[in-house]
């Protein structure tokens, strides 16, 4: 796949199946979009994730930058399902304040060559917001290219975007959150040193630090699988402060169930399962490791039946 920061032109003979958006998370209905685009493959086209490096909202109302994906894992993500090109076009002032029907002559036309556009009904965009599905049809029968509007994916009761699996996270619902998706919550980084008063408690941790733009459940415990490099581990995890020893910054701490190795310095992928209780403030280490006996016993159960499930 192509990754580029700037609009690419296409060959002479080449034409792309484009679909736009923020694309935050990659959900099942982004993936809808995608599968839609991937059908025009067979007639040969490039396809295109056209979306933006900043969100929109973050620099039109200041809105925090906390996001379901980073930059890199939604370039990986858009990967995996098989995209060709994914755009991720700065939001400069010049794209900003452009008016819809100059995007689609200059980024859609002029340099994708599009021959067909995914996007779903309420798909706005361009000066303004004055850009949206109508004018995108009428602008296909002056270039030759035709717009799919695609109809929303729904869970049954409301229709799955971005904002509605941000909701759901902000409440811990894990389950639901990974059901929107299509795949696991997750979160990566590098396994750090914390201050080894883990293992004091004989319940070595594997401390990661994330990106600070990635979005967070609640700060609590976590059913987790942990995957480093080739191995896959079931585990524990809590996120957050860590007020028992005051940590100052948000850390994701994960005790593995069948792990005694050396991990520093190893990259880690946290998937989150299941909610399972608030961060806490405990009087010692030794209340906190009472704790940590019960929800461990917990989570070795809860893994326990999802492997026999499977
Ligand atoms: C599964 C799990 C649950 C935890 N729950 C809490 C908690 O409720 N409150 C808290 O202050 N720290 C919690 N911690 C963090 C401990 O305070 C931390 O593991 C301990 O202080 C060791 O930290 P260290 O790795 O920096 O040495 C939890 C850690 C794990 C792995
Ligand atoms: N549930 C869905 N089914 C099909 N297409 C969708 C769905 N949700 C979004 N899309 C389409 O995917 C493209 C990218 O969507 P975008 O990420 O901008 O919206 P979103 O997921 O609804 O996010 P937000 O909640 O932030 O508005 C748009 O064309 C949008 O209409």
């Amino acid at each position: 796949m192509i990754y580029t920061n700037e609009v690419p032109v296409l060959k002479a003979q080449e034409r792309s199946a484009v679909t736009l958006g923020k694309f935050d998370g990659l959900h099942r209905g982004h993936q809808k979009l995608i599968a839609c685009m991937k059908q025009k493959k067979k007639e040969n086209c490039t396809t295109v994730v056209f979306t933006f490096d900043v969100s929109p909202l973050v620099k039109l109302y200041h809105k925090p930058a906390k996001t379901l994906l980073t930059n890199e894992e939604r370039q990986e993500l858009a990967e995996n399902l098989g995209v060709d090109v994914l755009i991720a076009c700065p939001f400069t002032d010049a794209v900003m304040n452009m008016e819809a029907e100059e995007f689609v002559k200059e980024f859609l036309v002029k340099r994708l060559h599009v021959s067909y556009l995914a996007v779903g009904p309420d798909f706005r965009f361009g000066h303004e917001r004055k850009g949206n599905p109508e004018l995108l049809k009428q602008m296909g029968t002056q270039y030759d290219f035709t717009v799919e509007v695609v109809e929303k994916l729904t869970d049954g009761t409301r229709e799955i975007s971005s904002t509605y699996v941000r909701e759901e996270l902000e409440e811990g619902h894990i389950e639901k959150v990974n059901a929107l998706l299509g795949y696991q919550y997750f979160t990566r980084g590098e396994i750090v040193h914390g201050r080894q008063l883990g293992r004091t408690i004989g319940v070595p941790t594997a401390n990661l630090i994330p990106p600070v733009s990635k979005k967070f459940p609640p700060n609590g415990v976590y059913l987790t699988r942990s995957k480093i490099g080739e191995k896959e581990y079931d585990g524990i995890s809590n996120v957050g402060y860590k007020p028992t020893v005051k940590e100052n910054f948000l850390g994701v701490e994960t005790y593995l169930f069948n792990c005694n190795e050396d991990l520093y310095g190893q990259e880690a992928e946290v998937r989150f399962y299941h909610y399972l209780r608030p961060e806490r403030k405990f009087a010692s280490l030794l209340e906190l490791k009472g704790q940590l006996d019960i929800d461990m016993a917990k989570g070795r159960q809860f893994f326990a039946d999802l492997h026999e499930k499977l």
